[in-house]
């Protein structure tokens, strides 16, 4: 349905002064596909590049190189017109805080109705109809429409904003860390809500999240960004089972399941600046394996069978025990200094 080759997004630098001209390479060669029905999860820590990812998912971002295909045809080809029009309806956006997110003079049915409005569907009693079906999409009682975004929950403010996200019957969903500013016992629904909603309407997914468990819980597809770079990608249960990077390979540890005890890679060191990227491997100054090779460049993509890639010269072996009594933590001494 969508799909990225090799786009980098460069960002003048906020602090660059006059005479200084550096690039923030927050996004570098990225590729990647989403499908109709799949849902694809963007995991990787603050200032990676998710962000940015979903902004040229969604449209928002032009690259600086590299293409954007929805259904073969290039996004920035198009006319803005056609941009904003027919790729604007076909995606939706759900942002992390529903507070921020909708507007709160609005009431739910105003909110909701307001895309329709704006792309002018239907007549007036279809809006209305297709209102109150929104609604009834997300799971929220037929009240809410007249409430408020301030006299909701959080749980049901991001419901609000899901359901406006499905207003245009759009084909694919960008969820940018919906779950993360509520609260904990009500993430488990919005993400069953998101799954659901996948399943009955056929929508291709993009979940960004920073925690590799949540993806791997609902994703059919993991892609694991490290400075700007998809360092791997594959199915949810190759990535997640069989990690081949060992930057994916830390996250999971990190915040291991409840089922399994893996032996915990704390990793030292700061991580890079995107201004200023190390030219190997992003990765190569906090990499516990990481040689003079890895310092010098990027390393070639490597796959396997079922659609799993990676960049790295000293991939986990597939049979890695990596298996230590439960709550070991490791300390990884980061093989050189980022000075
Ligand atoms: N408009 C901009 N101008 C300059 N630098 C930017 C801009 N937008 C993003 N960046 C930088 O690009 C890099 C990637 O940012 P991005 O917001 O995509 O990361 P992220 O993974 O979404 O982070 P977070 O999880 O904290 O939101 C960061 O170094 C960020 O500071």
């Amino acid at each position: 349905m969508i799909r990225l080759d090799g786009v980098h997004v460069r960002h003048k630098a906020r602090s660059g002064g006059v005479f200084r001209r550096d690039a923030v390479h927050a996004l570098t060669d990225a590729t990647l596909e989403v499908r109709r029905g799949e849902i694809v999860g963007l995991v990787g820590e603050s200032g990676c590049g998710k962000s940015t990812l979903a902004r040229v998912l969604t449209g928002l971002q032009k690259p600086t190189e590299g293409e954007v295909r929805f259904h073969g045809r290039d996004l920035w080809e198009m006319s803005s017109a056609r941009r904003r029009d027919d790729f604007g309806s076909a995606v939706g956006v759900v942002f992390q805080d529903p507070s921020t997110a909708l507007n709160p003079r609005l009431t739910v049915r105003q909110i909701l109705r307001d895309p329709l409005d704006v792309h002018r569907r239907g007549t007036r009693e279809q809006r209305e109809a297709r209102v109150e079906e929104l609604l009834d999409l997300v799971g929220l009682p037929g009240h809410t429409l007249e409430a408020l975004p301030g006299q909701l929950s959080g749980g049901q403010r991001q419901r609000v904003a899901i359901a406006r996200a499905l207003a245009l019957e759009p084909e694919l969903i960008v969820a940018d860390e919906p779950t993360s500013a509520l609260d904990v016992s009500v993430r488990a629904q919005v993400l069953n809500l998101l799954v659901d909603l996948r399943d009955r309407l056929g929508l291709g997914m993009v979940f960004i999240s920073h925690d590799i468990q949540t993806v791997r819980y609902l994703a059919d597809r993991i892609a694991v960004l490290y400075l700007g770079r998809i360092v791997e990608e594959g199915r949810a249960a190759d990535v997640a089972g069989t990690p081949r990077h060992p930057y994916t390979e830390a996250l999971l540890s990190a915040t291991p399941s409840l089922l399994e005890t893996t032996e915990r890679i704390v990793l030292t060191g700061p991580v890079p600046s995107a201004t200023n990227p190390p030219p190997g491997c992003p990765f190569s100054t906090r990499c516990w394996k990481a040689d003079d090779a890895c310092a010098t460049a990027f390393p070639a993509e490597t796959s396997a069978a079922g659609e799993h890639r990676w960049h790295c010269v000293h991939p986990q072996p597939v049979t890695s025990p990596s298996v230590s009594p439960a709550g070991d933590t490791t300390s990884v001494p980061s093989a050189r200094s980022t000075a």
